[in-house]
């Protein structure tokens, strides 16, 4: 068969192509995508639910200058594909290729970069008040799933536009799917107009009652006014329609015509206009169809049977968080299971199931998650808010004013702290300790491998205050998990190496490096002390100073930006104990994106690996005895 999607170099190629042809585009592209996933990892599932939606969108809108905005941007594989990225499709999140989520610098058909969701509709309505201050004309569309719509920001941006009347299309795409099955009473209304006739076929049948009536003056007045006031009755996504939104569909989204046709509706509306399309996650590939969540996103698997490319070995963070957190439930009836739409992505699907009560998905909704936390803390519970470091940044006043400011004993489990790898700049978590640090009340730590998470989650959850406990996304490193947790006492470090030359001040997953670094330098006739920090807040003072004291060369080493972070607080505290003639080095991120790549390629080119460590500290060896031989000389006049 000759290859249709081979000759779509921008979509306007699409114009000449018939229906049938459209079709077969469809499935050329379901097949192509499900090829390069299997290889690369990806968001499939989400892209095989949008084939026919974005090419209808595309024959609809010209993306080079209506403006589509795509929430999350994990469904945007179809769209790159037929904007001109086909022939770097390969490249799909590896380092160097295409990113996985819209991105303008990668093209122009990309209106707006995302990877958070439920931004779109905010950017779009900036988008159009934007284009009617300039007296432009363009078209301006967000494409929201169900799930992003359960975040709060899509309202706040829905109530604004309905208020404005502003001409903006809004299209949701409900495949009642958020990355579990969606939540909330929203995704109920949802559901309601898919399948209630009452709720899908009432203004079709009412209009068409209204339309045979005879035609007179007067009672043309009176079905006017009875049209007004059935709105009021039962009208299709009422909802919408209240909040100043025209309502279209529903429509089958895997039907080209009929998809293509709301949308030329759509566009002819004025004010905003919601249009409800309903699709299959996953659609045309039988394992993603009957597994979306695991494949909404997911590694290389093998095109045939399904089956998932796992490596085996140390379980993940996450599993040995989830596995904690059952374990401390058990014996405290008082802990408290809460995720923002990630029930397996954190670990708290084992939580749910035994103990379904003490269990909450809020749907995409961050900021309530962590004011929720903090009401149910103030009534003697022991909430434990399980969220990826890059979506608690959503929180943060929530984490400060909510939980912080009256000291309640809220845990929040930071999955994904560090570079998370192929989802890129959107999702790495390099921010965190940054964010949090500076929170009074606020106690930090991060577990060097995932025995010590273990303890650190029985700290936090017995600590009566606010507590981040941070690790990394991927695996752990393999230890004896101890069967019996304890208490580490907050505050104090953990010497695990003496030496006198110089100190490894490390944290997290960055003590595992430090310690191969420290043999690395013995070798070299370089003895080093290695800490593991534990806690980033409040620092083991006592202990870094004494070690700081003895060797006068101290190395913090973080997989988080430099600014604002572990390195920071470990010089604020030298500074303020004015020790003499004490060098310090950081280690960490600069001060820029780091972009998608395999955790392992990017720690290596930041320099976060054992022999990292070692070439920077032998480099600032040499300059630092430089600089004590120029302070020598100077001190002798
Ligand atoms: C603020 C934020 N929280 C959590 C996520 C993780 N996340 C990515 S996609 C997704 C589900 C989105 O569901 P929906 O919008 O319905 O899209 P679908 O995958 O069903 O197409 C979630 C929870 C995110 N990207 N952003
Ligand atoms: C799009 C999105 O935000 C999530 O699907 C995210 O990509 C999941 O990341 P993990 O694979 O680390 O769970
Ligand atoms: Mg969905």
């Amino acid at each position: 068969m000759t290859s249709l999607l081979k000759n779509i170099y921008s979509p306007q190629d699409l114009q000449n192509l018939s229906l049938k042809q459209l079709e077969e585009l469809a499935a050329e592209i379901r097949q192509r995508i499900i090829e390069t996933v299997s290889v690369t990892g990806g968001h499939l599932a989400p892209n095989l639910g949008v084939v026919e939606l974005t090419l209808a969108l595309h024959r609809v809108f010209n993306s080079a200058v209506d403006r589509i905005i795509w929430d999350v941007g994990h469904q945007s594989y179809v769209h790159k594909l037929l904007t001109g990225r086909q022939n770097r499709f390969a490249s799909l999140r590896q380092y160097g290729g295409i990113s996985g989520f819209p991105k303008p610098a990668e093209s122009i058909h990309d209106a707006f970069a995302t990877g958070h969701s439920s931004t779109s509709v905010s950017a779009a309505l900036g988008m159009a008040l934007a284009r009617d201050l300039n007296g432009a004309t363009y078209d301006v569309v967000a494409v929201i799933g169900d799930g992003s719509l359960t975040g709060g920001m899509a309202f706040e941006a829905m109530n604004h536009a309905g208020h404005l009347k502003t001409n903006v299309i809004v299209v949701l795409n409900d495949n009642e799917m958020s990355i579990a099955p969606n939540v909330g009473a929203l995704s109920g209304y949802l559901s309601r107009l898919r399948t209630d006739p009452k709720y899908s076929k009432s203004k079709d049948e009412i209009a068409e009652l209204l339309q045979k009536l005879p035609h007179g003056n007067k009672l043309l007045k009176v079905v006017d006014r009875l049209k007004d006031s059935l709105k009021y009755l039962v009208v299709p996504g009422m909802l919408f329609e209240e909040l100043g939104f025209t309502y279209l569909g529903p429509v089958d989204g895997h039907d080209i015509k009929a998809v293509m046709t709301l949308l030329q509706q759509a566009k002819s509306v004025n004010g905003p206009v919601l249009v409800h399309v309903l699709t299959r996650k996953g659609k045309g590939y039988w394992p993603a169809e009957e597994n979306p969540d695991r494949f909404h996103g997911v590694g290389p698997f093998d095109v045939a049977t399904g089956r998932v490319k796992k490596a085996g070995g140390a379980p993940s963070y996450t599993e040995v968080f989830g596995q904690t957190l059952v374990k401390l439930a058990r014996q405290d009836s008082k802990i408290i299971g809460i995720t923002a739409a990630m029930p397996s992505g954190t670990g708290l699907q084992d939580f749910a199931r035994e103990f379904p009560r003490r269990y909450f998905d809020v749907g995409i909704a961050e900021q309530h998650a962590v004011t929720m936390a903090a009401g149910l803390a103030t009534a003697g519970y022991r909430p434990v808010a399980a969220i990826y470091s890059t979506f608690l940044q959503r929180a943060y006043d929530q984490v400060l004013h909510d939980v912080c400011l009256q000291n309640l004993p809220v845990t929040f489990a930071l999955d994904r702290g560090g570079l998370v790898g192929d989802d890129g700049p959107t999702h790495h978590g390099v921010f965190d300790i940054a964010y949090l640090r500076h929170i009074p009340n606020m106690v930090i730590m991060s577990p060097k491998d995932e025995n010590e998470l273990q303890h650190m989650l029985k700290t936090a959850v017995t600590h009566n205050g606010p507590v981040a406990v941070r690790y990394p996304r991927g695996q752990g490193l393999g230890v004896p998990l101890d069967q019996e947790m304890h208490c580490l006492p907050i505050g104090r470090a953990e010497v695990l190496r003496d030496g006198s030359d110089l100190l490894l001040l490390a944290v997290g997953n960055m003590v595992a490096e430090a310690m191969a670094a420290a043999e690395e330098l013995s070798r070299q006739g370089i003895t080093a002390a290695v800490i593991n920090a534990r806690y980033v807040k409040p620092l083991d003072e006592e202990l870094i100073l004494a070690y700081a004291g003895k060797t006068k060369n101290v190395i913090t080493i973080e997989e988080h930006v430099l600014m604002g972070g572990f390195g920071s607080a470990v010089v604020e505290l030298l500074q303020q104990a004015g020790l003499p003639d004490v060098q310090v080095k950081r280690i960490g991120l600069p001060d820029e994106f780091v972009e998608h790549g395999k955790q392992s390629l990017l720690r290596q080119q930041y320099g976060l690996t054992a022999e990292g460590i070692v070439e920077a500290a032998l480099a600032w060896g040499k300059d630092v005895k430089k600089v004590r031989k120029l302070k020598a000389i100077r001190a002798k006049g």
